[in-house]
């Protein structure tokens, strides 16, 4: 027991930090010792940079090629750009720096630094934006070079028919969470036969009876809100509501008879996957990346068990030979039976894969960006009262002709007001901000060199922020598209253009406008918390506070 007693004394002693000795603290070594550890501080911070920059060169990059060979190519790029100044004729590179690993590491930091900031992973791109000027700057994220170009003819070398030397270009983290079939994702020429089978899916009839569907869930919404306000001012987080309802109109649309346990399963995947898609691409358990892995992994299970339980109970062998985008088809049994079809005929038939990477595709693109973008919506109203009112009164007089009943896509035609607040609300918020194309070939853009393997984005944002396009760009105006779509070609990009044009962008305007107009005719509201950041991280910009509102019945 003494022994015992002793060895805890002589133990606490060893805790115990040594008596202070005045002579040791002198000023001078005080000095000393903070610079040593602002030196090691350095140090370590730059050793960090460089592990960081390699791990991504080896991990982000989608190419093939080592690191090696990619330094290799950085270095005969130099001499390659030397030969080049000495040409006087030759286009100058973008204004802007990339060349240097360095700098990659210190822009890569930057747009990280954004990223996990509350105002915005688009912040990175406008602060370059206005320290180089329009029409591009150049830039270096995660060892590519990256050109952001925001002038409309600019916009439309790149989109308009997909000219042939360029490619459509994610990260390579989107690409494995979306799959490497998956719409969004797709080479030019993988991506032309993905459409011409995914698009006739979004038919008049479908749209027609998608938003009879929307219509449904919104009203069914907007009655729990009247009762959880019953008379008094009741508060809702909109972005939580939007999501909600938005995911059960897709997945009705694509999905239909998935049971109710499997589909909140899959919306909680659903999420993991979205907040994955910017993350870090290390595949460690606890990381954010590895969980939106697995929650694609359980995705894909889902489905596949939906597909197996299809081809068992023989719907797809009675449905053979009729049109195979019928209007009582969701579009998941629509692929199958053009898959079937397609081999029936001896053509090459839509994989298993291709499906499924699509669908899970058509719920991310459709869900996740009709969300932020209603959420926007209602967050320019509140803080455009007056907007609100006079729209109150226009929609209320539309009201009473299908108070009780569906909208019908005629109604909805007749919401010129409502349909303006829904555009411009598109393009305050800008939820895709910029749309991603990679060089084939070294080129020209507005007049600067690209070479090859540049990535080249269209900052759509920077588009819509133009004041030489919009007057007052940071005012709220639905009234700026009182002459139709577009002040100039390419200049109004929300949905894209050309061959990779959105192919939901009806079906979101609908969503818009349904939920706009029931809401304002039966709520006033008002912004319930005025904190303006942005989540962290997400890959499309959203409220971090979600857009909680007060609501009113009117
Ligand atoms: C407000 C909501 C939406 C916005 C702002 C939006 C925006 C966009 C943009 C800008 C593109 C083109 C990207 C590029 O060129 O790189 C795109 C593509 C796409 N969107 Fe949407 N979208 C929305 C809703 C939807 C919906 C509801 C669906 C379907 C349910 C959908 C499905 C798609 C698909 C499949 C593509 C790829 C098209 C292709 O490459 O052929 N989107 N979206």
């Amino acid at each position: 027991m003494d022994d015992m007693r002793q060895f805890e004394a002589a133990a606490r002693q060893s805790l115990l930090p040594p008596a202070p000795d005045a002579g040791a603290a002198s000023p001078c070594f005080l000095g000393v010792s903070l610079f040593t550890a602002a030196a090691a501080c350095l140090f370590f911070l730059a050793a960090l940079s460089a592990i960081y920059y390699c791990c991504y060169i080896a991990i982000v990059s989608s190419d093939k090629e080592s690191l090696l060979l990619k330094l290799k190519g950085r270095n005969s790029g130099k001499k390659k750009k030397k030969n080049q100044n000495n040409d006087n004729d030759a286009p100058p590179a973008p204004p802007g720096r990339g060349s240097s690993w360095w700098w990659s590491v210190a822009e890569t930091l930057a747009f990280v630094a954004a990223n996990s900031s509350g105002r915005g992973f688009y912040h990175f791109v406008h602060a370059r934006h206005r320290r180089y000027g329009p029409p591009c700057f150049r830039t270096a994220l995660f060892g590519r070079t990256h050109v952001f170009v925001s002038s409309p003819d600019a916009a439309r070398s790149l989109l308009a028919a997909e000219p042939a030397g360029f490619s459509k270009r994610y990260v390579r983290t989107v690409a494995d969470l979306l799959g490497e079939h998956s719409l969004l994702c797709a080479s030019h020429a993988a991506h032309r036969s993905l459409r011409r089978a995914v698009a006739p899916l979004f038919n008049a009839r479908a749209t027609a009876s998608f938003a009879a569907t929307f219509d449904a869930l919104t009203r069914r919404l907007m009655r729990d809100w009247s009762t959880s306000s019953s008379g008094a001012a009741a508060t809702v987080v909109v972005l939580d509501a939007a999501l909600e309802i938005t995911f059960e109109a897709i997945c009705d649309m694509l999905v239909a008879t998935l049971p109710r346990d499997a589909r909140r399963q899959l919306q909680g995947d659903v999420l993991a996957v979205t907040r994955a898609m910017l993350a870090f691409p290390l595949r460690l358990p606890g990381t954010r990346f590895h969980a939106g892995i697995q929650a694609r992994r359980r995705i894909m299970e889902v489905l596949r068990r939906e597909i197996a339980s299809r081809r068992r109970d023989g719907s797809l062998r009675q449905q053979r030979g009729h049109n195979h985008s019928s209007d009582d088809m969701d579009f998941l049994q629509s692929l199958l039976l053009r898959s079937q079809q397609q081999s029936d005929n001896d053509e090459a038939p839509l994989t298993d894969e291709q499906i499924l990477d699509n669908i899970l595709t058509l719920i991310i693109a459709g869900q996740v960006t009709t969300a932020a973008a209603v959420t926007w919506m209602v967050k320019y109203l509140a803080d455009n009262r007056d907007f609100q009112q006079t729209l109150r009164s226009v929609q209320l007089e539309l009201a009473p002709k299908h108070q009780d009943s569906p909208l019908t896509l005629q109604h909805l035609s007749s919401m010129e007001l409502a349909y303006k607040a829904v555009k411009e609300s598109l393009r305050m918020a800008s939820i895709v901000s910029w749309f991603p194309r990679v060089a084939l070939d070294d080129c020209q853009v507005a007049g600067f060199h690209i070479s090859k393997g540049w990535i080249v984005n269209v900052d759509a944002r920077s588009l819509h922020y133009d004041p030489t396009i919009y007057e007052n760009p940071t005012t709220f105006d639905p009234s700026r598209f009182n002459g139709g779509d577009m002040k100039q070609p390419y200049s109004f990009l929300v949905f894209g253009a050309g061959g990779r044009t959105c192919l939901g962008m009806n079906l979101a305007k609908i969503m818009m406008l349904i939920f706009l107009h029931r809401l304002v005719t039966t709520f006033r509201w008002e912004m319930a918390d005025e904190d303006t950041s942005l989540e962290k991280w997400a890959m499309f910009p959203r409220l971090k506070n979600g857009c909680p509102i007060h609501l009113t019945p009117i």
